[in-house]
């Protein structure tokens, strides 16, 4: 691990849903350590209320629900040196966030993002080049309540990581370990691009059409029109997957079907929650806008795709989600 008597930094960044139930369990588990110090950035009202109160995970797995890091920061600026950082971000705040970190974070930093899409590793290397950041893709059912307070519905959240291609001599375990040890369910797989785009998978199908129609996870499997589209768009990116070479199961849509069962049925996706809130960005583009812009980069139709983009568009910028049309 790291020279003795030396201080672990493990950093948080963004305190939402993802953020909110993986700090937590960092903050409390290292609370007190001489050995680890935990620092979470968090905005606004968020860094008010969570400096003030704690951070409150209200979460079947734990019965204490609030933890207190050792530092709450406003802003990435003040962050110094870091052994880990996770970052938790919706994806139309990353450009501006890297922008931020890139003169914050030493060489050799490793960089950690909880986040959907397929091609975040490939970004955050383009825009933080001198960090080592490590490819993954995060399971969990969490979202914001208010400020300050994460609630967390079934399954214990899991990451899949791997080492960073880049990197190829970095082994990143020693750093990962302060996540396992803190009781983070974390799976480490010598390639994560095949399970990076499985989420995908999942969480574009369902995410756009639980977006369209604001219909949770377990909604949209009992109604057969939008199993229908869910499985549709899943045949879109399936074809531009294999396309890609990724190494997929055969079976893929199948077990994507299977993975969305296990799910509360009243789980919403991220996506689902921001449209239907009326918030003014999305990740619309980061699922829908990459399959269009790879289906037209490599030739494949994707009219499913397009349909459905167009349709959640329409709802957003009308600024009044609809009732859903089943
Ligand atoms: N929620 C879920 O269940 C899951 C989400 N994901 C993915 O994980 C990623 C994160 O999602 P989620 O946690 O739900 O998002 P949220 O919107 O709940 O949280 C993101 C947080 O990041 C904060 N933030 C943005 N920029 C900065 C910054 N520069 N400094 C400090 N804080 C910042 C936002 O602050 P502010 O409130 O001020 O805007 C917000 O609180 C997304 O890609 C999502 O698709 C993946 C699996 C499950
Ligand atoms: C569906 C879910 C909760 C699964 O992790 C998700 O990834 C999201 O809402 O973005």
């Amino acid at each position: 691990m790291h020279s003795p008597g030396k201080t672990t930094e493990l950093a948080v960044v963004g305190l939402g849903g993802v953020g909110g139930y993986f700090g937590f369990k960092l903050a409390q588990h290292y609370a007190g350590s001489a050995a680890v110090r935990v620092t979470f950035v968090a905005r606004g009202a968020t860094h008010a209320a969570v400096r003030t109160h704690g951070l409150t995970l209200l979460s079947p797995e734990h019965s204490d629900s609030v933890a207190y890091p050792a530092r709450v920061l406003e802003t990435v600026a003040d962050l110094g040196q870091a052994d880990l950082v996770l970052l938790c971000v919706k994806e139309y705040d990353l450009a501006d966030l890297c922008r931020q970190l890139h003169p914050v974070l030493p060489a050799g930093t490793v960089v950690l993002p909880l986040m959907n899409g397929v091609d975040i590793y490939e970004r955050l290397c383009r825009q933080l080049p001198h960090t080592i950041v490590l490819p993954a893709c995060v399971y969990v059912a969490s979202h914001l309540k208010e400020k300050g307070v994460v609630e967390h519905r079934g399954n214990p959240g899991n990451i899949v990581v791997g080492p960073a291609p880049r990197h190829p001599s970095f082994d990143p375990r020693p750093r990962l370990r302060y996540l396992t040890d803190a009781g983070i369910a974390l799976e480490y797989q010598a390639d994560a691009f095949p399970a990076i785009w499985t989420k995908f998978f999942f969480i574009a199908s369902f995410g756009l059409v639980s977006a369209r129609y604001n219909q949770s996870i377990g909604q949209i499997l009992e109604a057969p029109a939008l199993h229908a589209r869910a499985r549709h768009l899943m045949q879109e990116i399936e074809a531009i997957a294999r396309a890609k070479g990724i190494a997929l199961p055969a079976d893929i849509i199948e077990r994507t079907f299977q993975k969305a069962a296990t799910f509360p049925y009243h789980t919403p996706t991220s996506l689902q929650l921001d449209v239907h809130a009326g918030k003014p960005r999305t990740e619309l583009d980061l699922f829908a806008g990459a399959i269009l812009t790879y289906g037209k980069s490599l030739g494949l139709p994707v009219p499913e795709t397009g349909a459905i983009y167009r349709e959640i568009q329409a709802l957003t910028t009308d600024g009044q989600p609809q009732p859903p049309a089943i």
